[in-house]
């Protein structure tokens, strides 16, 4: 893929069969036919962070005046990991990102002067009032009414919350799925984004529920381990590069990884997080997505009843071996 903003060697190489997600104007009917339908779609034009288009750098330093949620990592990848989940893990857990509270000067100073073997920094804030009066303003200028719309169509429950994300150059959120939905909207700088259907499940290997690492494959893209990862060579995915002022649909479940394109300057993005609806009328057959919420209610019911999950494994196969295989 390349355009005349990027070239194809500011994207990271994976073995990978990606398709290209559709890009459509606001206005185009089909792009409600995706969004009610759970597929993702990049859609163009509907203006949802206009009024964060002057934010840059320097703008955000003179706005921000806290302290701000920026993580760091020892590489380019920034794997979350759920920080709850770390006591009770029985095995010897070591993260490979680290939290931390900084003011936006120094983040900015340290993305400029950043250098080699310097720890990555990632500024990752939810945007609530610590972000000041000033981004507040163009908070509530979002087209709320564009993606409100959207929200109460597809019957979706709260926004629960709004990331003010910004990467620098070269950055990478591995794979990984979430329970919401998410309007992710492209504000500065281009970022490419990997997606693959829930029913991919088998290919990208999750980590366990219990793990602090819940919710995030196991496959290095980079290096993968085929052979203990073996169906990853069948995963197939959508890929699209994200420019300003585009906003991509990611439904509920379905797998993402992300990246800020190589040599491609810092990125800022705001992410809409809203529940799933009610579930409503069970209709058959289920859905991948919900497969996944099943598989995750069945890990958690047999990790509580067992109270040990080194146990959870060795009783699944019990049941499966020789009986539905
Ligand atoms: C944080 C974001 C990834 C990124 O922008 O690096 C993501 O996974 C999401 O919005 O669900
Ligand atoms: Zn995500």
């Amino acid at each position: 893929m390349s355009s005349n903003h990027y070239s194809e060697n500011q994207l990271r190489k994976y073995s990978l069969k990606l398709d290209k997600i559709p890009k459509l104007n606001y206005n185009d009917p089909k792009v409600d036919e995706y969004i009610s339908s759970n597929e993702p779609v990049v859609i163009q034009g509907c203006d949802l962070v206009a009024s964060a288009n002057s934010w840059d750098l320097d703008y955000l330093k003179r706005k921000m005046m806290g302290k701000y949620t920026v993580i760091l990592s020892q590489n380019h990848k920034f794997k979350y990991h759920d920080e709850k989940k770390i006591q009770s893990c029985k095995t010897d857990f070591k993260p490979t990102t680290r939290r931390v509270q900084m003011k936006f000067s120094e983040f900015v100073d340290k993305i400029k002067n950043w250098k080699k073997n310097d720890e990555r920094l990632y500024l990752q804030q939810v945007l609530d009032n610590s972000v000041g009066i000033s981004i507040v303003q163009d908070f509530v200028k979002f087209n709320w009414n564009w993606i409100t719309e959207k929200q109460i169509k597809n019957n979706w429950g709260s926004l629960t919350s709004n990331l003010l994300l910004v990467s620098m150059e070269g950055n990478v959120t591995p794979c990984h799925y979430d329970e919401q939905q998410n309007f992710y909207a492209q504000v500065k700088g281009y970022k490419r984004i990997i997606l693959f259907r829930p029913s991919q499940f088998k290919c990208l290997y999750p980590h366990p529920v219990y793990h602090p690492y819940d919710r995030q494959s196991q496959v290095d893209f980079e290096k993968p381990d085929y052979n203990r990862f073996p169906n990853f060579k069948d995963a197939c995915g959508f890929e699209t590069v994200l420019e300003p002022g585009e906003v991509l649909y990611i439904p509920m479940y379905w797998f993402h990884h992300v990246e800020s394109l190589l040599r491609g300057g810092y990125t800022i993005s705001i992410n809409f997080w809203y529940k799933a609806g009610p579930t409503g009328q069970i209709v058959y057959p289920l859905k991948d997505y919900q497969k996944v919420a099943i598989m995750r209610n069945v890990e958690k019911m047999l990790n509580d009843a067992l109270r040990d999950s080194t146990e959870v494994g060795t009783l699944l196969k019990t049941i499966v071996d020789g009986r539905y295989f």
